[in-house]
């Protein structure tokens, strides 16, 4: 039988085979998305890393909408953010050292880690030569392969131990930025014919710096800031997000910490988790071609509707950048990122943009509200990922990198939580239930199989 029909009897039958009635989900009570009723996640662990807060539960049950905060390891990220900026430093190893360690460090451990940090930026000319080989279109892909490919390389790779587990998460987060601009390099120069630039990192530099002089050589100061400033919001979410929770799930069975941090990646690139940063600029540049009147609140009104009905656009009926699992009424980091956005505008002339896309913001909330009616009793907000891709641009990075500066930052969560997870004296492997709901069936002898396959 020919590929292409096998495929598609194959597909035609999980029409049937592979659909689950939406009132079977009711029915047996299972929590869909691990979401309950009223939206709020199914509580599934317990961690000391980060905290995210959209709402309050009521006790006579429903939710109150309250303003987002996210609180790292106790701190409140605006805190941190804005105490960092007033003492003008960069804080993202200040970020990484909080999140793997639970405190702030002083100044003496702040440069012995940053130092660290700097000193394992260099990649082995083994992991350089393969990404040199990595053939792709997608750098969040050639990142999982290059992170799968620094098993070979560990000469422990399999030990769990913390020392062992500390090690490996640094390790990670040095490399993170060179991989990323490496492969961005070497995939401008295979597919663009482009001139190829392998930097080596330089001594005193700030990841965010070093990352922008890989990628690209020069950098201004308030390219490197923004960028810093950008990597400190990304860097943690609490323990349910998808990609954290991958890497939870994952760490729960034992495997390595290289396949637990490719399947972490694999998550984040999803459009409806890390890769909407990039789905907001495609869906960005589609509107902007396709609303002729910038400031027309009903022809924005109009497009958007459309787009909710799935008439238009990618047909998915999503307005990407736009709504989120916890928090309501707003999301704390899409107001600093948006802050940052407007400044940017102003320094490069892109007000008029940016005016567009603060009003999409606020219509896109509107007409979800409208659209959804009764059936969602949610208030929806902007998420991180609404203003990011912006900002990114403004200061001239190209999209290629924009979901993988959002590994490139929460890499570090993610190897907190993996340390948590296989830290604690009663862990247990992650393993919840799915109820079967086919029908059972008889094995039939080959010879009496008919055409009637299911
Ligand atoms: C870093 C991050 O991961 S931030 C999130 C980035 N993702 C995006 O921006 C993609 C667009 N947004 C979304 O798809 C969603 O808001 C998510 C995935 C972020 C959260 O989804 P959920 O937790 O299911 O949201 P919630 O429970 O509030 O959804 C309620 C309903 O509104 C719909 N909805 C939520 N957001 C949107 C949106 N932006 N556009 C259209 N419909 C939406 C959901 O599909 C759901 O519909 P259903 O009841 O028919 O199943
Ligand atoms: O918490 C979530 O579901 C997604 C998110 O914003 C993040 O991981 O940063």
């Amino acid at each position: 039988m020919e590929k292409e029909c096998i495929i598609s009897r194959l597909s035609e039958s999980i029409k049937t085979t592979s659909r689950i009635d939406n009132e079977l989900f009711t029915e047996y009570n299972v929590k869909r998305g691990l979401r309950n009723e009223d939206h709020s996640g199914v509580l599934v662990g317990l961690t000391k890393i980060g905290n995210v807060v959209g709402y309050e539960k009521l006790p006579e049950g429903g939710l109150k909408a309250i303003p987002g905060r996210l609180i790292y390891r106790g701190i409140d990220v605006e805190d941190l953010v804005r105490g960092i900026l007033a003492e003008k430093r960069f804080g993202f190893e200040e970020t990484a050292f909080l999140l793997l360690s639970g405190y702030l460090p002083d100044k003496e451990e702040l440069a012995a880690f940053s130092n660290m940090v700097h000193q394992c930026m260099p990649l082995t000319q083994k992991t350089k030569m393969n990404i040199l080989d990595l053939e792709g279109q997608n750098i969040m892909n050639i990142l999982a392969r290059s992170v799968l490919e620094m098993y070979t390389f560990d000469e422990n790779p399999d030990d769990t131990s913390r020392n062992n587990l500390m090690r490996q998460s640094v390790d990670l987060i040095s490399k993170f930025p060179t991989i990323i601009a490496y492969a961005y390099n070497i995939m401008r120069h295979s597919n663009q014919g482009r001139s190829l630039h392998i930097r080596f990192p330089k001594e005193n530099l700030s990841v965010a710096e070093n990352f922008l002089y890989m990628l690209k050589g020069g950098y201004t100061a308030l390219d490197a800031r923004t960028l810093d400033l950008a990597l400190m919001l990304h860097a943690e979410h609490g323990g349910g997000n998808n990609s954290t929770f991958t890497v939870r799930v994952t760490s729960s069975s034992g495997t390595d910490t290289y396949s637990s941090i490719a399947a972490a990646i694999g998550s984040l690139k999803g459009p409806l988790h890390g890769g909407a940063n990039l789905a907001v600029v495609s869906m960005f540049n589609h509107l902007k071609e396709n609303i002729r009147n910038w400031k027309s609140v009903s022809e924005i009104d109009d497009y958007l509707q459309k787009m909710l009905r799935k008439e238009v656009y990618d047909k998915c009926g999503l307005i990407y950048g736009i709504g989120h699992a916890v928090y309501t009424i707003s999301d704390p980091r899409a107001l600093l990122l948006k802050e940052m956005a407007r400044d940017l505008a102003r320094e490069k002339g892109r007000e008029e943009e940016f005016a567009f896309l603060e009003l999409l913001e606020e219509r896109a909330v509107e007409n979800f509200m409208n659209f959804k009616g009764n059936k969602v009793n949610k208030r929806v907000c902007a998420n991180v990922d609404f203003y990011s891709g912006f900002v990114y641009e403004m200061i001239g990075l190209p999209s290629e990198v924009f979901t993988p500066l959002f590994a490139m930052s929460r890499i570090t969560g993610w190897a907190a939580h993996r340390i948590e997870e296989l830290n604690f004296d009663s862990k247990r492997i992650i393993r919840p239930a799915y109820r079967n709901v086919g029908p059972e069936k008889k094995f039939i002898p080959m010879e009496k199989r008919g055409q009637a396959k299911v």
